[in-house]
């Protein structure tokens, strides 16, 4: 830390800032040393593959290093036997014999994967619909490794959303490639009734030494047995606030602001003419978007609630939203900032994500600070987010799953809106540049020699 910075920090006894920031892979969230794994069970059709990826997108993105084992995957990649739902007849034995392989190998990967220390969270993505079939894995799991096991078994018996589960997602499998929708339809429905002549659901009287979740059709309802950590509670949090329901997010910069012409980061400043220009031009594109029950939520920060000024719909402030906190680099320029810190200049470059500005925040503070606002994102409606680059990255690394290391770079630009609609697994995104020039405040990654 250089001589000029420390004379800017209080004198205190202690060193301060003996690390300052933190070294990745530090674990910010308590009690994920211990491996887990997460097995869904349920019927075909009913959401696990949604649950999986779903899950597994939020935990890495709070920073616990999750991976789903997809048996499906596993069972394609063994054998191209799969010609209809016979192959998922009771009594088809030679089918029934590479199903159990491809479920011990999976299960087994996921194990492995645990133990070497890549991840702290394994979620097997199955059917595991049998009590034999969960006591394996309890006894592999558990007995054998120690690790924590917890069941998401999803329940649901509402045909409109099982419908939409299959049209969504399984006429697009490559079970069905370039088949008619009709008949693939009808052979899942059949492919469906080979399982419920075997499905147990867990009973939580003969299978009470389990940790499970049971969900009802897509959320409506949730009953936890035997939850016995922070990583579930977190699971069972999470769960209970995702839906299904069609709606569309808008994420958008503030309007060009005044410290953006100067170069200035951080502050607290207006709307150039060209960013109050923009505010008009982002009132008149909502308003053309005819979006019902529209919401709009803004940082605390002048140049962000001056965009929406004219925007018609409720809004609410949000200081989570607020820009990172640059300490003592506020209201300078990178110029400046590399003349007067040169070594936090450099180590910004090194680690961008984990990096913190002195007396300030780093990238993964923000998303520590966001997680309530994408949890109330996931459980709302349309919403329009006005908020600032850094965050804004953050989001939109959340919606696309995108990793730590990409995180910081991600391309934001001002006046332009990314319209963000959730479809079966991910999201469709659109970036709509609306027609007003502005400063490119955007400084891609150094190439580290
Ligand atoms: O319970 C279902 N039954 C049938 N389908 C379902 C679900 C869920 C779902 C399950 C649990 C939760 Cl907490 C939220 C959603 C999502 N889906 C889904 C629908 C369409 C496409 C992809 C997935």
């Amino acid at each position: 830390m250089s001589e000029e910075l420390r004379k800017l920090l209080p004198p205190t006894s202690e060193t301060v800032m003996t690390k300052p920031f933190p070294i990745r892979g530090e674990r910010t969230i308590a009690d994920c040393t211990t491996p887990h794994v997460i097995a869904m069970v349920g019927l075909p059709a009913r959401g696990k593959t949604f649950i999986s990826k779903k899950l597994a997108r939020y935990l890495n993105w709070i920073g616990i290093a999750t991976r789903v084992f997809n048996l499906g995957e596993y069972r394609r990649h063994a054998t191209t036997a799969y010609k209809s739902h016979e192959f998922f007849r009771a009594d088809n034995e030679e089918a029934m014999a590479i199903r159990n392989r491809c479920a011990n190998q999976a299960l087994h990967d996921s194990c492995e994967w645990l133990l070497s220390g890549q991840g702290s969270i394994a979620v097997f993505d199955a059917t595991n619909s049998t009590r034999d079939r969960r006591q394996l894995i309890y006894n592999i799991v558990v007995k054998q490794h120690g690790f924590r096991l917890f069941f998401v078994e999803s329940i649901c018996d509402d045909p409109q959303i099982i419908e939409q589960n299959i049209l969504e997602v399984k006429v697009s499998s490559p079970d069905y490639l370039n088949m008619n929708t009709e008949l693939v339809v009808r052979d899942f429905l059949q492919r469906i009734e080979h399982y419920e002549e075997r499905y147990q659901p867990i009973d939580e009287v003969t299978e009470s030494h389990l940790s499970f979740m049971k969900v009802y059709n897509a959320g409506k309802k949730v009953v936890v047995y035997n939850n016995e950590g922070h990583v579930e509670s977190r699971i069972v949090y999470y769960l209970m606030n995702i839906h299904i329901t069609p709606r569309t997010i808008y994420l958008t910069r503030h309007g060009e602001s005044e410290h953006n012409l100067s170069g200035l980061i951080g502050g607290d400043s207006n709307l150039s003419a060209r960013g109050h220009q923009y505010g008009r031009a982002l009132s008149s594109f909502i308003s053309q978007q005819h979006i019902d029950g529209l919401r709009v939520w803004t940082s605390w920060m002048k140049r962000a609630i001056q965009t929406v000024a004219d925007v018609k719909a409720p809004q609410e402030r949000w200081k989570a939203l607020n820009e990172i906190d640059a300490g003592h680099c506020e209201e300078m320029t990178y110029e400046q900032i590399k003349e007067r810190f040169p070594e936090e200049f450099k180590a910004r470059d090194v680690n961008k994500f984990a990096y913190r500005y002195p007396r300030g925040e780093s990238y993964e503070d923000l998303v520590a600070r966001l997680e309530p606002v994408i949890m109330e994102l996931e459980r709302q409606g349309n919403v329009l987010v006005v908020s600032h680059q850094a965050v804004l990255r953050c989001l939109f690394a959340y919606f696309l799953d995108k990793s730590a290391d990409e995180l910081p770079y991600l391309y934001v630009p001002l006046h332009t809106v990314i319209k963000l609609t959730p479809v079966a697994y991910g999201c469709k995104v659109e970036h709509i540049k609306l027609p007003i020039d502005a400063v490119d405040t955007h400084r891609p990654k150094p190439k580290i020699p």
